[in-house]
């Protein structure tokens, strides 16, 4: 008999044992397929040295199969009721360690420090929560941890917008804040019926390796940010007049944000999902000068 955390059946047992109840403010929707669970792992390429990193364990599915197959697992959950279950079902894994903290708020960098001191090769993997996946990925990447990169399950639309080239229409702002920071793929599509409760949307794992070097080099990263961001603030409109409204400098400002599309060669008619890294990357630099304050 298959013992996994991860099926219908044990999974039912323990939430039935410990008189669980979801929270769907949480995004809880625990994975019960192990096989899906250990394809999950699969991207991640972890060995018997690596160190993995997980959000929301849940009742621990995922741990499990992380514990097997990696050094040592740090695991952050936000809801303190799952951690008696999580003693319980990660009973006979001495390689975990749960913290009871909001992701968001906790010292990754420390964590890792204190935790991950011998390990070369760390990995976060993650059945994300989805009410918070963005803010979740943009601090792993913004707090420049030392992992090789993130292998995580998101909802499928949110996949399509990170993993997104120029032209598509999920090309967006989030699509060149992940591609600045890391290579990134979709590797699976997952259907509902493996989650229980079944979410509403579906979902996807993506795949994101961290690069040596940002992709492209700027000379001020928040305003290259800023300046991609006002470029699709409103998807239908050109370049030009996106940034025209967006950037703030007097009565002046057109004529300056004409003269940097010039410079950094983009046809002030383009829009924004036309433009790749490279380009927002000199316009941004171009802009600088007239918008720094
Ligand atoms: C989609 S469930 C995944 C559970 C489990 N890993 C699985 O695959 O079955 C998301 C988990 O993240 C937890 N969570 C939600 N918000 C969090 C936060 N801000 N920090 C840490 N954990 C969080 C939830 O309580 C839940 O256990």
């Amino acid at each position: 008999m298959n013992k996994d955390i991860a099926t219908p059946i044990r999974t039912k047992a323990i939430l039935e044992k410990h008189g669980f109840s979801f929270k769907k403010s949480l995004g809880q929707n625990f994975l019960i397929d192990t096989n899906i669970l250990n394809r999950i792992v699969d991207h991640a390429e972890l060995t018997s040295k690596s160190g993995a990193i997980e959000i929301g364990p849940g009742i621990g599915a995922l741990t499990e199969q992380l514990a097997k197959r990696s050094e040592k697992v740090l695991a952050f959950e936000i809801d303190h009721r799952l951690l008696p279950i999580l003693a319980d079902t990660l009973e006979p894994y001495p390689n975990v360690k749960v913290i009871n903290e909001d992701v968001l708020k906790a010292d990754i960098v420390s964590a890792i420090q204190q935790e991950f001191a011998n390990i070369d090769d760390l990995m976060v993997v993650a059945n994300l929560p989805y009410y918070v996946t963005t803010p979740i990925i943009m601090k792993l990447l913004e707090d420049q941890l030392p992992i090789r990169g993130i292998v995580c399950m998101l909802q499928k639309e949110v996949a399509e917008r990170i993993s997104a080239s120029p032209g598509s229409k999920s090309y967006g702002s989030l699509s060149i804040a992940i591609q600045y920071y890391t290579k990134a793929e979709t590797v699976m599509i997952v259907p509902k019926s493996v989650f229980i409760p079944q979410p509403n949307v579906d979902s996807a794992v993506i795949r994101l390796t961290k690069l040596d070097q940002p992709a492209v080099k700027v000379q001020d990263e928040a305003f290259f940010f800023k300046v991609t961001r006002a470029s699709f603030a409103q998807r239908r409109k050109t370049i030009l007049n996106n940034l025209t409204s967006q950037l703030e400098k007097g009565k002046e400002r057109k004529e300056f944000i004409l003269q940097a599309l010039n410079q950094a060669g983009v046809e002030p008619t383009r829009r924004g999902e036309t433009l790749g890294l490279e380009e927002f990357a000199r316009l941004a630099d171009a802009l600088l000068p007239h918008f720094s304050s």
